[in-house]
């Protein structure tokens, strides 16, 4: 838990000039607050003479005696508004700057969250739920914001009170102070227990808060799905569980959380009653010292108190701070080396060499060996869950073979940035994805500086700048959210001038013309038997159809290449692809 704290002050630490400029407004109110008891006296003083003297009598600064009845008058409520002013100064500034620490503090953690969630890997990614990752970025990140609004400045503020205050009860009494001082360990044992009981409660809470936003956002996204099938039922039970366990930790935080001042209240009530009894019972002490004694105890025990209240904000950082951290502590499976230099333009092949690669214990790829010559189309067909997918993510560098070698041009890709090997591709894949904004924007992602014309030939190429251009705005219409203004067969077409437009020199289609139907199917075959000759492109495809033009056919099947070779040569080789061809050509004509 201080490990957690301790990186998250980490992130306050480059804004440490804006806490002590908080500060120093503090310091300003506490003097304005001081001006005011200090003016006090002499006012009350000068009210209740009828001012015929001014001040006079013995002041606690000498002048003041001599300062005249008419010069009071003006000069009083001058001060007062003065002190006023300075007290309004020091309150403004202590909000503003405490604010201002605090958003510049989160402001950094949300960025790093956001670089470390746009650099983990697809699989990575895959093992958690978004809803539960949305969480951290909101109630996690609310938790820190708190935790530095309110904490850093009490615990500063606070401790010094305490030391304040212990002092003078020491100087006034050594014996009885000490015993004061004890006391203030003797409640720590009780208060530390029921904090981490609190903690544990509060931890709990959001991890079960994490779980209701993973729910929502995945039922928001399938809420159809889960319509058909009539599910609201057993989603509502499913939401029902997290909320009560949510609930139930919680509570019992705050069952925890509030035992903290109890216990203390009982305490400050046990020292004070015992400092009195000793004080009767042996006259030890003067009455005004014992009065200044018990009223500095009286005072002690406020600011001990409000360490504790905001200590619930320092353990609700802590646990929002783990689970960030349990995020930002992820690295890519592909890191780059020290020293990695960038991948030059390739000139003759990419190649997987005897590559096994395993999702924990499940092995997706199993001593597999490919060769992608540059210039040629090579086609992955064969069973699901085969393992071509797999195969794009290792060439992508999402994921690193667990053993085996990727080449470029016979150099292991490890030499590498993985940002410079992952720019030698264009990816499309099975889910057309696109993201709001217009036609135009996600095209450009692709290459940010290409020309209208580049645009709307990639466009052409992928025949796409038809429909694009019978859309209401043509090329500036906005998609909506993951393109859903378009239909399925026009997103995919969108993907595929993308990564035409992109120039990267190897392309990956990973079923990329599975989700069109048979006229655009046609449409975007036609296409790419345009831009596939002569260019450097892994082809996964189901449809066997789809690819009988490839330079290479490679059939993967329980992760490995079992045959592979072209359309003819493999159809009159009678094996696992020429049976491939048999099942889909009968079902075909079946269908048909
Ligand atoms: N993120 C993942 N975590 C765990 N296992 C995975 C993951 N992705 C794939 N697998 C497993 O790895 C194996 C290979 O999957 P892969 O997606 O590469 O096959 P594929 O040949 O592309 O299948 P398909 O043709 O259905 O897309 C499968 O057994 C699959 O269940």
């Amino acid at each position: 838990m201080f490990q957690v704290l301790r990186r998250l002050l980490g992130y306050a630490r480059p804004h440490v000039g804006v806490l002590v400029a908080a500060f120093l407004c503090m310091a300003l109110l506490g003097l304005g607050t001081g001006a005011y008891a200090y003016l006090m006296g002499p006012a009350l003083r000068f009210l209740l003479s009828g001012g015929e003297n001014g001040f006079g009598g013995a002041q606690p600064v000498p002048w003041l005696s001599s300062v005249s009845r008419e010069t009071a008058l003006w000069g009083f409520p001058v001060v007062m508004l003065i002190v006023g002013a300075i007290k309004g100064v020091g309150y403004l500034g202590q909000f503003y700057f405490m604010g201002l620490f605090a958003q510049k503090t989160v402001a950094d953690l949300r960025r790093a969250l956001f670089i470390r969630l746009t650099s983990l890997s697809p699989a990575q990614l895959g093992r958690e739920r978004t809803g539960d990752l949305l969480s951290r970025f909101t109630s996690d990140v609310q938790a820190v914001e708190a935790a530095a609004m309110y904490t850093v400045g009490s615990y500063l503020r606070d401790s010094l009170q305490i030391v304040v205050l212990a002092g003078v009860a020491l100087s006034l009494s050594p014996l009885l102070g000490g015993l004061m001082l004890c006391v203030l360990p003797l409640a720590a044992l009780p208060a530390s227990r029921l904090t981490r009981k609190a903690l544990k409660g509060t931890r709990e809470g959001q991890v079960q808060l994490g779980h209701i936003a993973g729910q929502l956002q995945e039922g928001l996204g399938g809420m159809r799905t889960i319509q058909a099938f009539n599910g609201q039922a057993a989603e509502l039970e499913r939401f029902s569980s997290h909320a009560r366990e949510h609930e139930e930790a919680l509570v019992r935080a705050a069952w925890a959380r509030g035992g903290v001042p109890g216990v203390m209240e009982v305490l400050a009530a046990a020292a004070l009653a015992g400092a009195l009894a000793y004080a009767a019972a042996t006259h030890a002490m003067e009455p005004e010292s014992l009065l200044s004694f018990l009223t500095a105890v009286v005072l002690v025990y406020q600011p001990v108190k409000d360490l504790g209240r905001v200590t619930q904000f320092a353990m609700q950082a802590g646990a929002a701070g783990e689970r960030l951290f349990s995020l930002l502590d992820q690295r890519h499976p592909v890191e780059d080396a020290p020293g990695a230099a960038s991948a030059p333009a390739l000139e003759r092949e990419l190649r997987l060499e005897d590559v096994v690669f395993s999702y924990g214990e499940r092995r997706a790829l199993d001593g597999l060996t490919l060769s992608l010559p540059v210039g040629q189309v090579v086609a992955l067909v064969g069973p699901s869950g085969g393992g071509k997918s797999t195969l794009t993510q290792l060439l992508l560098r999402f994921e690193r073979p667990g053993s085996g070698r990727f080449l470029l041009d016979g150099v292991d890709a490890d030499r590498y940035t993985a940002a410079s090997v992952r720019a030698k591709f264009a990816l499309v894949t099975q889910e057309p994805l696109l993201f709001s904004g217009s036609v135009l924007e996600n095209l450009r992602m692709a290459r940010p500086d290409a020309s209208r014309e580049d645009v709307e030939a990639a466009a052409r190429v992928a025949h796409a700048d038809g429909f694009i251009r019978a859309l209401p705005e043509g090329y500036d219409t906005r998609v909506g959210e993951r393109g859903a203004k378009l239909s399925g067969g026009q997103r995919q077409r969108l993907c595929i001038a993308r990564a035409v437009l992109s120039r990267a020199p190897v392309l990956v289609l990973d079923e990329a013309t599975s989700s069109l139907d048979p006229e655009s199917e046609r449409e975007v075959q036609a296409a790419l038997a345009q831009v596939l000759p002569g260019r450097t492109a892994v082809v996964i495809a189901h449809r066997l159809s789809t690819v009988v033009d490839a330079d290479r056919i490679c059939v993967v099947e329980a992760g490995k290449i079992v045959e592979q070779g072209r359309h003819e040569e493999l159809l009159a080789r009678g094996g696992r692809y020429s049976a491939l061809w048999s099942l889909q050509s009968g079902a075909e004509r079946g269908a048909a």
